[in-house]
């Protein structure tokens, strides 16, 4: 909704060393190579890896194939998922009250979430379900935890841009437009592993705080 609010959370991230900004006007997408360490990157698959369920979809659109990795509620109160989220709201300046919990996923090889967004549909009949306390997504904050052997790469399709996994390396992204619009050129597939595993944290933002957590 506020522009001068994405321009902070903007300019924030581009204060850090080594921080890579797409240059495309469509997505306002944010990379940081080794922005977790070995360590905290192997304490959190440990964690996903005791922890998991079939992921789900907000929006289910008659595909059984569409998103078929697993997923890990992680615990917020665990000193591991708090000091990455702090690490993440001192990156960005995004306030955790307006955080979903932090989730893990993991992908076998075979796995993928086809090309989706982050953000609910505003004609879907679930939106109001999805939005009614905390409102739409706003940003997208994603850290990759391991090397992957072959395939898993997230692609921007839009805007032509693929991502490829590597431990430690955050992506961010905005979903809205300055006027506050969801952005569908945030379109984006976690492709399929074609060998090893994938690991990922999924962070995301809402326009009003998180009221259950
Ligand atoms: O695993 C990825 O590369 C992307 C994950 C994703 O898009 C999501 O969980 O919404
Ligand atoms: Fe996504």
């Amino acid at each position: 909704m506020d522009n001068s609010f994405d321009q902070m959370v903007i300019d924030t991230m581009m204060s850090h060393a080594g921080v890579q900004r797409l240059p495309n006007p469509k997505l306002t997408l944010f990379i940081k190579r080794n922005f977790l360490s070995p360590d905290e990157c192997a304490a959190v698959i440990e964690r996903i890896d005791a922890n998991r369920r079939p992921s789900t979809l907000a929006n289910y659109n008659g595909d059984d194939a569409f998103r078929t990795s697993e997923t890990c509620d992680l615990d917020g109160d665990d000193p591991v998922v708090k000091a990455i989220d702090e690490k993440i709201a001192a990156f960005s300046r995004l306030d955790l009250k307006y955080g979903e919990p932090m989730q893990g996923q993991r992908y076998e090889v075979g796995q993928e979430f086809k090309a989706h967004t982050d953000y609910f549909e505003p004609q879907s009949v679930d939106y109001e379900k999805y939005t009614s306390v905390a409102g739409q997504r706003t940003w997208t904050v994603m850290v990759y935890l391991n090397d992957v052997q072959a395939g898993g790469a997230t692609r921007f399709k839009a805007v032509d841009k693929m991502v490829q996994p590597e431990a430690g390396k955050l992506l961010a992204w905005n979903n809205r437009r300055p006027d506050g619009s969801a952005n569908p050129s945030t379109i984006h597939h976690a492709m399929k592993v074609r060998a090893g595993q994938k690991y990922v944290v999924t962070k995301w933002f809402r326009e009003r705080p998180w009221g259950w957590t």
